[in-house]
């Protein structure tokens, strides 16, 4: 009998926070964590453990979330909602609360992709931050924003014809002292310069 495949890329903690009033009080059921999850079991490779929260739209509790993810050693961690011009939504100032470092390329980028999928692209105000040794990125709250923004845009056969934003997180996260994270090239093509690239056992 085939010995079972032993994954050789090193476990990394993801922290998954869905922002809504209206899925954190029960008025529907919230798709923000299972797309967060679905999308991230797609694309890496590495074991990874989630910490999955729903929360309203709150900025303290938005804040003290994030901080507490970063104390449980999360090594990224992906929000989704409460970016837009709302009076509630307030994901941006929450996470800029807590950072240690703007990372203003991913929100741009982010904005940037939306674009080819709605014109209220630019409504999204989501940042995206350092705090400690987390990267910390907003989504917006659409459920379907979550694949477009991480893994971009395709033409009808598959073929990538703009990167999401996910391929920038691996090498970000080493920049951070994080573990490597490898991706299904399928998925997304992580990007990393040549001297930053390792290799690990037999890969499953
Ligand atoms: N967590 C979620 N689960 C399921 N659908 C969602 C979620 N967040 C947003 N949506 C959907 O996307 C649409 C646009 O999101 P909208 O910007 O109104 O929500 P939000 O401000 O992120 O969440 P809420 O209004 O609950 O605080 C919503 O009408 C809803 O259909
Ligand atoms: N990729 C993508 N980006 C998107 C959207 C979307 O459907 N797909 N919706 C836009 C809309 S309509 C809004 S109001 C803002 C903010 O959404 P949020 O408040 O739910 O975070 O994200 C924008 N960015």
């Amino acid at each position: 009998m085939a010995e079972p495949t032993v994954n050789p890329f090193p476990p990394i903690k993801i922290g998954i926070v869905s922002v809504s009033d209206r899925a954190s009080s029960g008025i529907y059921v919230d798709k923000g964590v299972p797309a967060l999850q679905n999308w991230l079991k797609r694309a890496v490779k590495n074991p990874m453990q989630f910490e999955p929260r729903l929360i309203s739209d709150e900025q303290a509790t938005i804040s003290a979330t994030l901080m507490e993810l970063v104390e449980a050693g999360c090594a990224l961690v992906l929000t989704t909602g409460g970016t837009g011009p709302a009076l509630r939504d307030v994901t941006p100032e929450a996470t800029l609360a807590i950072a240690h470092k703007v990372m203003p390329g991913f929100g741009e980028q982010m904005r940037q992709i939306s674009l080819n999928f709605v014109p209220t692209a630019i409504l999204s105000r989501q940042v995206a931050v350092i705090r400690d040794q987390t990267l910390i990125i907003n989504l917006p709250g659409q459920p379907k924003s979550i694949a477009e923004t991480l893994e971009g845009l395709r033409d009808t056969d598959g073929k990538s014809l703009v990167p999401g934003i996910f391929a920038a997180v691996p090498y970000c996260v080493d920049l951070i002292g994080g573990p490597y994270i490898e991706t299904h090239e399928a998925v997304c093509q992580a990007f990393r310069p040549k001297t930053a690239i390792r290799t690990f056992g037999q890969e499953p």
